[in-house]
């Protein structure tokens, strides 16, 4: 077994009732009794007491293979274009909606089918190209643009975005103007058109923030909103995409339904009080994208008006020693602009003379506190016995990092565990065997949102590992951006599934190598080790080292270390344009103007790649673009709007939004 073997594992312990037949080298059964010995790492005695079973699991092939969900990756194209040739020939009932095979009218199967020269889904869609089918920022939340030609033959414009909104009560859609949409088991349908095809509403579940007393804004997608595969041109055909797609029927909902509540868009602040839009920072007209002129608005601009209410502006004592305070960040250089602004974060603060302002909320899994004067949340996962990663777990895990990054007062998240000696102790092993398709399906969806959710945040990232962390606890730790753990050698953390007799889905495997390196990895892989925190921190698993005690002090010391980097934590950024789909910063905070975007580890001026990314496409407004990387380049592959939209379309997020 090598690590960078596909991810479909060579063999799952399977129950007998699976219909799936593999290699059964698992868990072995206890003599005699056809029960099998599990979980494997108990002792087999304590096993046979109990008589356990091992039934079906959810296999990992479930992740859908292809997607290479992984943002620091290589370049993703042979992976489409594995896709694409997997995909063909699937019955289109399990393709997505965005598949080629699918942008085509309702009963005209061979019409329009994308891959044709000339119609259907193209790669790069812009106004005036056939249309497509664009995912938004999660199922929640789906642009539509109606595709190829109408019934009478015409050829159709993309029509203006329509945005649906599922009623995941009611199973059914609602569009934005009113109607009632109702779903054929491929897609949705309006007018015999198909007009997406995006996942299930989960009827059976309530929206997310309503779970636990969260309160919220309203539903929020819990599925990974881009990196599926079938956002990339390719045809998902996975049964555990991470966008959800998967079809499924869809119930019509009764005329006059009270519509549901707008779903809530990541990066925009929940509703409250209505915050004026700033008369100052009205977004700027087009510039030609050949002027030599700078396109940039002159800059400083003046001040805006606090726009929090929770935040107070800034005091306008002037500093004692007559420079400006060390930790104000000093207005950033003409022509980059504050993208604080952009992605909605409160710029830093100076340290508050009144008592710390916290806050805390909570749900049955995680304790979330926040300290809004130094703008760090911790999250403390309370679910003893051993913090397993329980569907609820995750779930709430995705919620509360949801909320701290919808919170404009929080930059920097820390993760620990209030459950002793345990700081995770991977995917709850119950939750993979014993249970309906459905529920595997929604288990790992969960599992790669939180994963998603949390590599993706724009939030400082601390892990601090308080306790022992076998493979997904690992990961979580993984995911983060730096991981100090209390050095207790009793503590130990890696990606033990081999032990397991399972194998880490690719994406821990990658999450792993990206910080371990490929050949420590390899055979800490191929060895299912558990390193003691020592061992853990020779090996680079983990950063630092510190005694138990120290480790909340450390974590807050190492947090504020990486919030007084410059764009970390949304102070600003370097603004990024796209010449022929490939983004390339145009100045920024020690950037060169230039310069690519680097790739890899490390990152530029404090941010990773994968988190610049996300911040990129959500000011040019491409969330749902598929994002590539390749050499030092990094780009959308696909919908990312060409230069001379981009570019006003980026000063108007950061100067109006
Ligand atoms: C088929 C393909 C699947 C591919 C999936 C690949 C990805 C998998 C990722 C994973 O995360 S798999 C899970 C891996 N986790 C482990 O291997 C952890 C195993 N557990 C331990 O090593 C120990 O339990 C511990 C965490 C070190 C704690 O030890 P301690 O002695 O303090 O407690 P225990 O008595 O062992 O356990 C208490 C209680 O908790 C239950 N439990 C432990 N781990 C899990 C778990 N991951 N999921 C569910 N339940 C777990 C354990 O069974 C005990 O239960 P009770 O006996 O009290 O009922």
């Amino acid at each position: 077994m090598r690590c960078c073997s596909p991810p479909r594992p060579a063999w799952v312990p399977t129950c007998s009732s699976s219909t799936r037949s593999r290699r059964s080298t698992g868990p072995a059964r206890a003599a005699g009794t056809g029960a099998w010995d599990w979980p494997p790492w108990r002792s087999r005695s304590r096993s046979r007491q109990r008589g356990s079973t091992i039934p079906a699991m959810l296999l990992p092939d479930a992740v859908c293979p292809h997607s290479t969900a992984s943002p620091r990756l290589g370049p993703r194209a042979a992976g489409d274009e594995v896709h694409r040739r997997c995909c063909r020939g699937q019955p289109r009932e399990l393709l997505p909606a965005s598949c080629p095979g699918m942008a085509v009218p309702l009963g005209e199967p061979e019409r329009g089918r994308a891959g044709r020269a000339g119609q259907g889904r193209t790669e790069r869609g812009s106004a005036g190209q056939d249309g497509m089918v664009q995912g938004g920022a999660g199922p929640w939340d789906h642009r539509i643009i109606k595709v190829g030609k109408d019934p009478q033959g015409h050829r159709v414009q993309p029509a203006p975005t329509t945005t649906i909104t599922p009623n995941p009560e009611q199973g059914a859609w609602l569009n934005n103007k009113g109607a009632w949409l109702s779903g054929n088991g491929r897609g949705l349908t309006e007018g015999g058109w198909l007009i997406g095809g995006g996942p299930t509403p989960r009827p059976r579940r309530v929206p997310l923030t309503s779970r636990a007393g969260n309160g919220g804004s309203g539903p929020r997608p819990l599925h990974g909103a881009d990196r599926c595969g079938a956002q990339r041109g390719g045809a998902c055909s996975a049964l555990l995409c991470p966008r959800g797609w998967g079809g499924g029927g869809l119930a019509t909902a009764p005329r006059g339904s009270p519509s549901p509540p707008p779903p809530a868009r990541r990066g925009v602040p929940p509703p409250g009080p209505r915050v004026p839009r700033c008369p100052l920072h009205a977004p700027c007209p087009p510039v030609s994208p050949t002027s030599p002129v700078s396109p940039y608005p002159p800059y400083p601009r003046p001040p805006c008006p606090p726009i929090s209410p929770h935040i107070p502006p800034p005091p306008q004592t002037p500093c004692p020693r007559g420079a400006a305070p060390p930790h104000l960040t000093p207005p950033p250089p003409p022509g980059v602009l504050p993208l604080s602004q952009a992605w909605g974060r409160a710029p830093r603060l100076p340290p508050s003379p009144l008592p710390a302002q916290r806050r805390a909320f909570s749900n049955n899994k995680i304790l979330v506190e926040l300290d809004e004067s130094a703008g760090v949340a911790t999250m403390k996962f309370k679910s003893p016995p051993v913090n397993s990663l329980s569907l609820d777990f995750l779930t709430e895990f995705c919620i509360s990092l949801e909320k701290l990054e919808n919170d404009r007062a929080c930059r920097g998240v820390i993760l620990t565990s209030a459950v002793p000696k345990i700081f995770s102790s991977g995917l709850d092993i119950t939750e993979m065997c014993g249970k309906s398709t459905e529920h595997y399906a929604e288990f790992w969806r969960a599992v790669q949102e939180m994963w998603l959710r949390l590599y993706s945040s724009n939030m400082v990232t601390v892990a601090a590992v308080n306790g022992s962390s076998p493979a997904g606890g690992c990961l979580i730790a993984l995911t983060c951006d730096y991981r100090i753990m209390a050095e207790n050698p009793k503590f130990s953390i890696g990606l033990n599934e081999a032990q397991l007799g399972i194998v880490a889905p690719f994406w821990f495997k990658d999450t792993f190598v990206n910080v371990v390196g490929h050949r420590v990895a390899e055979s800490s892989l191929q060895l299912g080790s558990l390193h003691p925190a020592p061992e853990a921190h020779r090996i680079g698993l983990v950063d630092e080292l510190v005694p138990e005690e120290k480790l909340k002090d450390r974590a807050t010391a190492v947090m504020q270390q990486w919030l007084a980097l410059p764009g970390k934590g949304g102070t600003s950024w370097a603004v990024t344009e796209c010449r022929n789909g490939d983004l390339t910063c145009v100045g920024g905070p020690g950037i060169e103007a230039g310069s690519c975007v680097s790739v890899g580890t490390g990152g530029v001026g404090g941010w990773e790649v994968g988190k610049l990314s996300k911040a990129v496409r959500a000011a040019l407004g491409c969330e749902g673009c598929a994002w590539h990387t390749a050499g030092r380049s990094a780009g959308c592959a696909g919908r990312l709007p060409p230069a001379q939209l981009a570019v006003p379309a980026l000063l108007s997020r950061a100067g109006g939004a």
